[in-house]
């Protein structure tokens, strides 16, 4: 399926909400979240998503009908990993009606989509592709114990020179990995904090 451009979507949820995370952390935003995921991070908190077939496939129409019923005019797809399927007809139906569209990835399939905002997300689990390091305006690196460190210098060394650096502490581990992440960023200024705060917050 995937690279052939889609006409419908398995979408697993859409919600009205904050963004909770990374640079637009705070501002709401319409989630669209696809089913389908082949990366299999162990610690994913939206582990329900991985089989596409579990979830209803809905049209682009009928996806961009559900963002309209509210008043922000941003759009953030995930998942799932969105990049499993081509996304350039959603991202030209989202801007035809008038809506920013930033997405969530962690770069393991071909870039598609024209984006407002590319927040990645590499991976263990799966190796991103090569395209990601130029195209992501923020890098944002899951930190579940203290050898992410270095292996998020290894994809900061990487990313244009634009990129925004962002830590964000693995959500079960935050308790112990906060203390030592805070120190990080005091040491290493590039990078910021970026917490789960909808979690905090208590809503999708
Ligand atoms: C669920 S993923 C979906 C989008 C895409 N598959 C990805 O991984 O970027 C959305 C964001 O949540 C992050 N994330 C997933 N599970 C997490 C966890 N347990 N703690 C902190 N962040 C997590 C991912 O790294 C990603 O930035
Ligand atoms: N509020 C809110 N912000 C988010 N930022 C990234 C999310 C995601 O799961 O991709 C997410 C999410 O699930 N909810
Ligand atoms: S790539 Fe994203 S959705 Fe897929 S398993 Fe990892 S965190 Fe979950
Ligand atoms: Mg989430």
């Amino acid at each position: 399926m995937t690279e052939t451009i889609q006409s419908k979507l398995p979408i697993m949820e859409a919600f009205y909400t904050i963004q909770g995370e990374g640079h637009f952390s705070g501002t709401p935003a319409y989630f669209i979240r696809l089913g389908g995921c082949d990366v299999g991070c162990v610690w994913c908190d939206v582990k329900d998503s991985w089989d596409a077939s579990q979830w209803p496939e809905q049209t682009l129409d009928e996806i961009v009908a559900g963002a309209q019923a509210y008043k922000g005019r941003l759009a953030v797809i995930t998942g799932g990993e969105p990049l499993m399927y081509n996304l350039d007809e959603l991202t030209a139906e989202l801007h035809r009606n008038d809506f920013k569209a930033n997405i969530e990835t962690s770069g393991a399939h071909p870039l598609s989509g024209s984006w407002d905002w590319i927040c990645f997300s590499p991976k263990k689990f799966k190796q991103p592709r090569e395209e990601f390091y130029e195209k992501a305006d923020e890098l944002k690196v899951v930190v579940y114990n203290k050898s992410d460190f270095k292996w998020a210098e290894s994809h900061a060394a990487k990313v244009n020179p634009d990129c925004l650096l962002y830590l964000q502490p693995e959500w079960d581990k935050s308790e112990k990995m906060l203390p030592a992440i805070i120190d990080y960023v005091k040491d290493n200024p590039r990078w910021n904090i970026s917490l789960q705060t909808h979690k905090f917050m208590q809503i999708p």
